[in-house]
């Protein structure tokens, strides 16, 4: 067995490449080439991308993709998508054009409030706490000017700060609820600094209670179910003809499917898998926090008490229309936005948009991907689009020449690409 290493932050880089090959990788060579090519030959750039994370032996590409033709609100976006499956920027893109050729997307921002929370306990009378909170809350206030005032000149700021008990769940619980408007920055960390700013008054200010209160922890919250954003498409039934689908058939069984999502956690679960293939490839290539997003979606999935689906639609007097409503704490400023080039550029490519108009993007890419995936499920079936966009990864996997790429593609234009199809076409062209 390994023994336990100590120190290992403090070696340079090439130290640490050489202590996991030759910890892990048994010396060899060609795994340490295989971390050096990924190396950037840009020094400055390297050392840019070294930095984001600790520990750092390499780069881990992920393909950078673009979508066109989305209208939104009238106006035509390209939304750029970091995602490592096949067939999802494609079905984005043909979503985007289906639905460009209908009216578009219309979205809308319904809240943008973001929550975090001091979680302490006390066990004395929750009376004596209640008016104790009364007393101290200006202060709490005060007390976090200085890291406010910054975020109030631009309009943003503390929303409010309640005392909460907690105590018919967790014995002696209470918190701190505080909700923010943190404008173009997600806000974690001008969130947990106020926090922590508050957990700092109400001990000093706790000392002239007879009991004491012990604080747990100070944090924001991912869950933000009133930072919320919907988008939405519409049309005559008539109009959703197209190849391959009967209007009034494809609307009925479009709408069972996401009946089914909505009553089903077993489907809810890979129908909004689905969706967050749109959401987060562009919250990855806009450099915002794909785990935060993650949690936070699901959670509201969760609302309920059952997990169900995040998009919902219907037929209402010959009009179909399908939406999203999903809460998304986004940034556009802050965390890595200005110091990745290719999330600068992804924004670039975006128009520099606002935390709110990003949302309405993240929220239009969740509800194409959604329409996508149930297009083809309710018609053909996902693996014939799927798998014709995997062929490529079979291939590469096989280490097809040019040539035998070209020739396979061309076999499987008329036949349904399966795995073992294309292993059996590689292995009958090769003998
Ligand atoms: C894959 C397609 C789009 C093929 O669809 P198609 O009709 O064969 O495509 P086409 O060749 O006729 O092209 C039509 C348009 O599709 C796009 N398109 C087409 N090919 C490309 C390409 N190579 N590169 C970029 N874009 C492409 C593009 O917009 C193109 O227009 P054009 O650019 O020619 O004017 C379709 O079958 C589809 O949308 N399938 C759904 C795929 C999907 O949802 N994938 C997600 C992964 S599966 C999964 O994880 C989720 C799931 C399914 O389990 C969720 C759930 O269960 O709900
Ligand atoms: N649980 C979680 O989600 C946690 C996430 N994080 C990380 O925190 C980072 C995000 O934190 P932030 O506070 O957003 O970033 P940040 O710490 O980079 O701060 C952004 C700052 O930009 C300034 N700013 C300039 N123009 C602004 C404008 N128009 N609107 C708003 N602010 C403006 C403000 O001072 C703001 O505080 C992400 O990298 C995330 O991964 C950190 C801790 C916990």
């Amino acid at each position: 067995m390994t023994k336990l290493v100590s120190g290992f932050s403090k070696l340079s880089k090439t130290e640490k490449i050489d202590w996991l090959v030759s910890t892990y990788l048994n010396g060899n060579e060609t795994a340490k080439e295989t971390i050096l090519t990924y190396w950037n030959s840009n020094e400055k750039l390297q050392n840019l991308h070294d930095d984001f994370i600790e520990n750092t032996i390499s780069n881990f590409y992920l393909p950078l993709g673009v979508a066109p033709n989305f209208n939104i609100n009238g106006a035509i976006y390209t939304i750029p998508m970091v995602i490592e499956e096949s067939s999802v920027v494609a079905a984005a893109s043909k979503a985007a054009k289906f639905w460009g050729e209908r009216g578009g997307f219309k979205t809308e921002v319904l809240s943008t409030e973001k929550i975090g929370q001091v979680h302490f306990t006390y066990a004395g009378n929750s009376e004596e706490l209640q008016s104790f909170f009364y007393q101290i809350k200006p202060q709490i206030l005060q007390d976090a000017q200085a890291i406010t005032k910054n975020m109030e000149k631009r309009g943003g700021g503390i929303l409010d700060v309640v005392l909460v008990d907690k105590t018919k769940h967790l014995k002696d619980y209470y918190q701190l609820h505080a909700t923010f408007e943190t404008l173009d920055a997600m806000g974690a960390n001008f969130i947990n600094s106020c926090l922590e700013q508050f957990a700092t008054t109400l001990k000093r200010e706790a000392q002239k209670l007879k009991t004491p209160i012990h604080v747990v922890m100070s944090i924001l919250s991912n869950y933000v179910p009133n930072c919320l954003v919907k988008a939405s498409v519409s049309c005559k039934v008539e109009e959703l003809a197209d190849k391959g689908i009967h209007p009034e058939e494809f609307a009925e069984k479009f709408i069972q499917a996401v009946n089914i999502a909505k009553t089903e956690p077993y489907r809810a679960v890979t129908h909004n898998k689905g969706i967050m293939n749109g959401i987060d490839a562009v919250v990855l290539a806009t450099g915002n926090d794909f785990r935060a997003i993650e949690a936070g979606v699901h959670a509201y999935a969760s609302r309920t008490g059952r997990y169900s689906s995040l998009t919902d639609a219907k037929v209402e007097n010959g009009i179909f229309t399908f939406w999203i409503e999903l809460p998304l704490a986004l940034g556009t400023v802050g965390g890595l936005t200005k110091l990745h080039p290719l999330v600068k550029l992804a924004l670039d490519i975006l128009g520099n948009p606002t935390a709110k108009e990003l949302m309405q993007v993240v929220a239009v890419a969740g509800l194409a991907q959604n329409f996508g995936a149930l297009r083809s499920l309710v018609t053909t079936g996902i693996q014939e689009g799927h798998m014709k966009m995997h062929l490529m990864n079979i291939l590469n996997q096989f280490e097809a020449t040019v040539e035998e790429k070209n020739i396979i593609v061309e076999k499987f234009k008329t036949e349904t690409v399966t795995h073992s199809g294309v292993v059996k076409a590689l292995e009958e062209l090769r003998a």
